[in-house]
């Protein structure tokens, strides 16, 4: 394991913890949307496996991806913001050595820490049915193979299990308990249906748990006080902007084709001023505007 360095994306996750009971953290497709939700406020981001899948290259989140795929847009992401920056890594892309090189490259990535789940490598939603998941043993190798690979010790090794749809309760707290044994510093439980459940989860599992509630799935709209009530450590949106753009952008589409215009629509479009304040444009251009002046009055 590496040695601790404050200032690296895994301490700023950490610090976020301890700011925010439970920690929020925005999915976001893309750089832009990272800058939007920092401007909302939020203290951690997440890449979305999903939201690489289906957004980056129209493909359904079935470990279909790869890890470069996934690399891609964190490193896009990251140099747009400073905040945190949570990752799926769904199964760790392969077997040891590949999990081993996922962890070390998400940190020269600039991610903050990843989470590798329990499913097979022919992975599903977490909220779909018929997941099938590897044995304890086999993920506990895939944790510690994850664990001696961090090249950075606050770098945050996230375990998500899969097993409460086929193990229940009693398998999912022994599974997150090996887990973190193994090293896992957090554990994601994935698609519990009620807030009793986190709470029997959170009372025995002794480090930071994570609540998914993904829209439409198998997790109620809990809100924070619930969540923090339960026992939660971190809530994740993976992908409510995602879903509520492709809506805005399919009424868009849709709009110009039937009607020959966007003018009907145009009232639910950001604004160009609004699209530039977020990327800093006017800044910019005053440099850029600063560099011509210079060269002007050094040619006259
Ligand atoms: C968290 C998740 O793995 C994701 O890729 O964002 C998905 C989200 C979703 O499909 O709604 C999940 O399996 O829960």
């Amino acid at each position: 394991m590496g040695s601790t360095n404050r200032s690296s994306p895994g301490s700023r996750l950490r610090e976020a913890l301890q700011q925010e009971k439970p920690l929020q953290v925005a999915g976001v497709i893309h750089a832009y949307a990272a800058l939007l939700a920092e401007s909302a406020g939020f203290r951690a981001l997440y890449v979305s496996g999903a939201g690489v899948a289906n957004a980056s290259y129209g493909l359904p989140d079935l470990g279909i991806t790869t890890q470069g795929d996934v690399l891609e847009d964190v490193r896009r992401i990251s140099s747009a913001v400073e905040l945190p920056l949570l990752v799926d890594a769904d199964t760790g892309f392969g077997s040891a050595f590949n999990i081993a090189r996922t962890v070390r490259e998400m940190i020269r990535a600039g991610a903050a820490g990843i989470h590798i789940e329990d499913q097979v490598a022919a992975k599903r939603c977490g909220h779909r049915p018929n997941k099938a998941i590897v044995s304890p043993a086999e993920m506990v190798d895939r944790i510690r193979s994850a664990a001696d690979a961090k090249i950075d010790a606050d770098f945050v090794l996230m375990a998500r299990t899969d097993a409460l749809a086929s193990e229940g309760m009693e398998g999912a707290v022994a599974r997150a308990q090996a887990y973190v044994e193994a090293g896992a510093d957090m554990i994601f439980l994935e698609a519990a249906g009620s807030l009793e459940e986190y709470k029997a989860f959170t009372d025995v599992v002794k480090v930071p748990v994570l609540a998914n509630v993904t829209e439409f799935g198998r997790t109620p709209l809990f809100t924070v006080d619930e969540l923090a009530a339960a026992g939660v450590s971190l809530v994740l949106y993976p992908l409510s902007a995602f879903r509520a753009m492709n809506a805005a952008a399919l009424k868009v589409y849709q709009t110009i084709r039937e009607q020959g215009s966007q003018a009907s629509v145009l009232g639910e479009m950001q604004t160009r001023e609004e699209l530039y304040r977020y990327l800093g444009y006017y800044d910019y251009e005053r440099k850029l505007d600063a560099l011509f002046a210079a060269r002007n009055s050094e040619e006259e």
